[in-house]
């Protein structure tokens, strides 16, 4: 099922939760709407379940439009952040309920409610606990049981909002990939809301990155990270060093040196801001021309990456340095020392903050 959405606004008093949205999502896509909070990621899920009902807009499933449809006509399934699981019902009796509670023509018979909930169980792989209550299992279990309750009733859409946000890191880490798994097997339209740029950029085949309402940006995982469209997608998609550049003729005419310029920079020299990624930074050993003096401040060990903190010594900033751990030794870093940065890559935006 294809979902279309056109023009949509959405106004609580005069605040724009939703300005101006437009989206299309291809049949069988997994998409994340990643922004801030505030960004109107839930109102936008919310429009497209039909629980809201948008100010102006339209929105279409399969090309009809289905604006003014209830939300018991539109087939979405849903699964909340925090599990709405009938804690009086075991884990059987909750995933079959949507079946259980259809008008009796379309309600399928106790038997073959059996059957679905046992294959659902198994495919969420839980089918052990069937005759368990929601209380005798973890949160990511419980959310897991939510998610083969809004499968049973086969959902055309399925709309899950901060599935994973009540739970720790690590089930957090795990869910996501079993989510991005189960997600391959079932091919159903998936649209999940999250402000974790890690796991919209594990998980989903497709980001669309909100702002104040807005999409700043809508593309693959490695289109609004490798190619951000502005200053805020290549903020919020990770730490991100700013360095002052001025522009005259495609050449930056101050540090960094190897940048990728929009074309407006080809005529008068103008100022701009370069953003560089901690990873696109090389730590020389010698002074080299352009290179960057800077201290070193800091020195983290997350795994395998090293993390670098240094305070740069003309412009008194800091400059976040991402290596892994092989160049590291070679470097043979300790803190206090001084040292010289050259960032391979760099991204220019004329004007900004200037
Ligand atoms: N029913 C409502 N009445 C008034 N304002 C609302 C209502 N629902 C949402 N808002 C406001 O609309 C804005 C967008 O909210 P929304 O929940 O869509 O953001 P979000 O991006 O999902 O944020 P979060 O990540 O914090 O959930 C917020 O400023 C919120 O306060």
């Amino acid at each position: 099922m294809s979902i279309e959405v056109q023009q949509l606004r959405k106004n609580f008093g005069d605040f724009k939760a939703v300005d101006n949205v437009s989206l299309s999502i291809k049949s069988g896509e997994l998409t994340a709407l990643l922004g801030p909070s505030g960004s109107g990621k839930t109102t936008l899920l919310r429009l497209i379940a039909g629980l809201e009902q948008a100010d102006s807009g339209r929105i279409l499933f399969n090309e009809e439009d289905i604006s003014d449809r209830h939300v018991s006509e539109r087939g979405v399934g849903f699964v909340f952040q925090h599990y709405a699981l009938f804690k009086h019902m075991t884990v059987a009796e909750n995933v079959g309920f949507g079946l259980s509670v259809k008008p009796k023509k379309f309600r399928p018979s106790n038997t073959e409610i059996k059957q679905k909930v046992q294959k659902l169980l198994e495919l969420v792989q839980l089918d052990w606990t069937a005759d368990r209550y929601p209380s005798q299992l973890s949160g990511g279990q419980r959310q897991r049981i939510a998610l083969a309750r809004a499968l049973a009733v086969e959902p055309k859409v399925l709309l899950l909002d901060e599935p994973f946000g009540a739970l720790d890191a690590k089930v957090r880490a795990e869910l996501r990939r079993w989510l991005r798994r189960l997600h391959d097997e079932i091919h159903v339209t998936s649209v999940f809301v999250t402000h974790d740029q890690e796991e919209a950029l594990e998980v989903a085949d497709r980001i669309v990155v909100m702002n104040k309402g807005r999409v700043e940006q809508d593309g693959t995982p490695e289109q609004v990270y490798d190619h951000p469209a502005n200053p805020f997608v290549y903020e919020f998609l990770g730490t991100v060093n700013l360095f002052h550049a001025r522009v005259r003729d495609g050449d930056q005419l101050v540090q960094p040196s190897s940048a990728d310029l929009p074309a407006a920079a080809e005529q008068l020299e103008q100022p701009g801001l370069a953003y560089v990624r901690p990873h696109e930074i090389d730590v020389l050993h010698a002074k080299e021309d352009d290179a960057i003096a800077a201290r070193l401040d800091l020195i983290t060990v997350v795994g395998p990456t090293v993390r670098l903190e240094l305070q740069s010594q003309h412009a008194d900033q800091i400059i976040h340095v991402e290596l892994d751990k092989t160049r590291f030794k070679q470097l043979g870093l300790s803190v206090g020392q001084h040292t010289w940065l050259k960032p391979r890559y760099s991204r220019v935006f004329l004007g900004e903050g200037i």
